[in-house]
């Protein structure tokens, strides 16, 4: 595992407008080096802010919308264009706003859709179509995927990964239904940890005082199971992209206070 690499912003505009920079790069970067880019989105005002941003970053123009493919880390098991999906908060601040090819955007199934309620179907359908995605070089059964993002959540969660649930303690199957998630909605889908790890980089999002406790938890030798955000990291580079707030616990051999 490499080290987390810490980016603390002054406040979380600023992150959302870095990160969403630091994202047209890599993305320019992987369609010049492989032909096309993967970016796995992750729901939440931190992964949206960033979306929102990168709609209007300067340099968007770069990118070849055409030849990406965007996937999800996890989702809220609720009907097609719930508000409360994160693929329809996602559409709205980003993805229906630049020319997608849209055989190239893979949310995660809904509520309504061929799987009925079954999570779990729905789930192993996910998992199925990231398997048909994936070439021979990727070594794994889900891509190599670019950039996956992830939000924090205040009690260490990531994806639909909650502590001490069963969905953090997957270590076969690449994507799983969660069931009586202690957050709302509770019935979700979600990549596991393993799938997360296939990543090339793994970039973690917190802002706000209230992400504190979790961050410092996560990046202070927590273990995946009671932190999933422990668990989260990428095989080339594991980034925390914070804000002041989200930063002010951390251990100062990881982030002398007044740095930023
Ligand atoms: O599915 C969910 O309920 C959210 O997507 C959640 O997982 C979110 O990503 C984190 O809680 C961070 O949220 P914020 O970025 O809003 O702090």
């Amino acid at each position: 595992m490499n080290a987390p690499q810490l980016v603390v912003h002054r406040d979380k505009e600023l992150m959302a407008q870095a990160a969403a920079a630091r994202l047209v790069t890599r993305i320019v970067d992987a369609q010049a080096a492989r032909g096309s880019a993967s970016v796995v989105l992750t729901g939440g005002r931190n992964g949206n802010g960033l979306l929102a941003a990168l709609r209007t970053a300067p340099a968007r123009d770069a990118i070849d919308w055409s030849r990406l493919d965007l996937w999800w880390g996890d989702e809220r098991f609720l009907p097609e264009g719930d508000p409360e999906r994160n693929v329809t908060q996602a559409r709205e601040a980003l993805l229906d706003h630049v020319p997608l090819d849209p055989a190239r955007v893979h949310p995660m199934p809904s509520a309504d859709g061929a799987y009925g309620t079954d999570a779990d179907a729905a789930a192993a359908a996910y998992a199925e179509e990231l398997a048909e995605a994936t070439r021979p070089e990727d070594r794994g059964s889900v891509p190599r995927f670019d950039v996956l993002l992830l939000g924090v959540g205040p009690d260490t969660h990531v994806a639909s990964l909650f502590p001490e649930h069963p969905a953090v303690r997957e270590t076969e199957r690449t994507v799983v239904g969660v069931h009586g998630a202690p957050k709302p909605p509770p019935t979700r889908i979600s990549l596991t940890l393993p799938a997360v790890r296939a990543a090339r980089e793994v970039w973690l999002l917190a802002a706000g005082e209230d992400k504190a406790q979790a961050v410092a938890v996560a990046l202070s030798g927590a273990g995946e199971v009671q932190a999933p955000a422990a668990g989260a990291y990428g095989q080339a580079r594991t980034l925390w992209l914070l804000d002041t707030a989200a930063a002010a616990r951390l251990p100062r051999d990881l982030y002398p206070v007044g740095a930023a």
